[in-house]
């Protein structure tokens, strides 16, 4: 099996109650592994922690109990030892989050993570000279923005939905992650845009051995490009499985009812035919 590179174990979250409502338990008792250069989906409606368990396996979310893991070390709570797992668990949020400073440059967006890890000292310290504006290069070129010197001086209003969806995802791979965790990546895109991004992911994973997590109401996302999907539902986690066994075969009721709330025949059918990547 896959070596885990992230995990939660009974992972609980939950937020004080607020003017006289109960407490709400965002998480409530999740167990749940991500594997090396797997590409996991995070699937449920909304409001049913997601985003806080996914901000929990950042370390951005204190849990109210329970433990969260990096390739089998605990997740610290702050300091540099925290820094530099932000580092190695990166999150890709969805543009029309406002996750692009629209007065940054591309060029800026995607240095900030180099600069603040001091990635070109560490390159160098290990006897490869490159320098900042070469380690920007190469995160665009990943993300399937070339030639990506084109790039350095465009701002987000110069660009597509598509290319600032990129320009996010270089951000994270200029740091060097192992594991993405990305949500709701493309809700914003239509269709053929979509499929290029999940394309990119998949050859991200293939070329890099990058770990995916992907945060989605989207079951047909979860088809198209996932390994195993985990059925997330009031805090629990009440299906895990491959893609297969969950979406073919699926066992709990709100599975199912996920499932029957599809466009007529699309879970069967098997969506579009398999991503490819335009530019990739
Ligand atoms: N900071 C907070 N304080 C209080 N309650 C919160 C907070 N953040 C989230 N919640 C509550 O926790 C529950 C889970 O929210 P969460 O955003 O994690 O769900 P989600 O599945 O990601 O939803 P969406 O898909 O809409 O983003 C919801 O009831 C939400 O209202």
């Amino acid at each position: 099996m896959n070596r885990i590179v992230l995990s939660a174990t009974d992972l609980h979250v939950t937020f004080p109650s607020l003017r006289g409502r109960s407490e709400v338990r965002a998480v409530d008792g999740v167990d749940l592994e991500v594997r090396d250069g797997e590409i996991l989906a995070l699937v449920g409606a909304s409001g049913s922690g997601k985003t806080t368990l996914s901000r929990a396996l950042l370390g951005l979310e204190r849990p109210t109990s329970g433990e969260v893991t990096a390739l089998g070390k605990r997740l610290p709570t702050g300091g540099a030892e925290l820094r530099r797992y932000r580092r190695r668990v990166q999150l890709v949020m969805q543009d029309p989050a406002g996750a692009l400073n629209p007065k940054h440059s591309v060029y800026e967006s995607v240095a900030e993570g180099i600069r603040l890890h001091r990635l070109v000292a560490e390159h160098n310290a290990r006897g490869e000279d490159v320098t900042e504006v070469d380690l920007v290069a190469r995160a665009l070129s990943n993300a399937g923005l070339r030639p990506p010197e084109q790039f350095f001086l465009s701002y987000p209003h110069e660009l597509s939905g598509g290319q600032r969806q990129r320009v996010l995802i270089a951000g994270a791979l200029a740091v060097e992650p192992e594991t993405i965790i990305a949500d709701e990546p493309v809700a914003s895109l239509d269709a053929s845009l979509r499929g290029e991004i999940l394309g990119l992911f998949l050859r991200l994973r293939e070329q890099m051995r990058l770990s995916v997590m992907v945060v989605t109401h989207d079951l047909g996302l979860a088809w198209n490009i996932a390994d195993r999907v985990a059925v997330m539902q009031s805090g629990r986690l009440v299906e895990v499985g491959t893609t297969e066994e969950v979406l073919l075969n699926p066992q709990h009721p709100y599975t199912r009812e996920l499932l029957a709330a599809l466009p007529s025949g699309q879970h069967r059918t098997g969506h579009e035919p398999a991503m490819k990547e335009s530019e990739g």
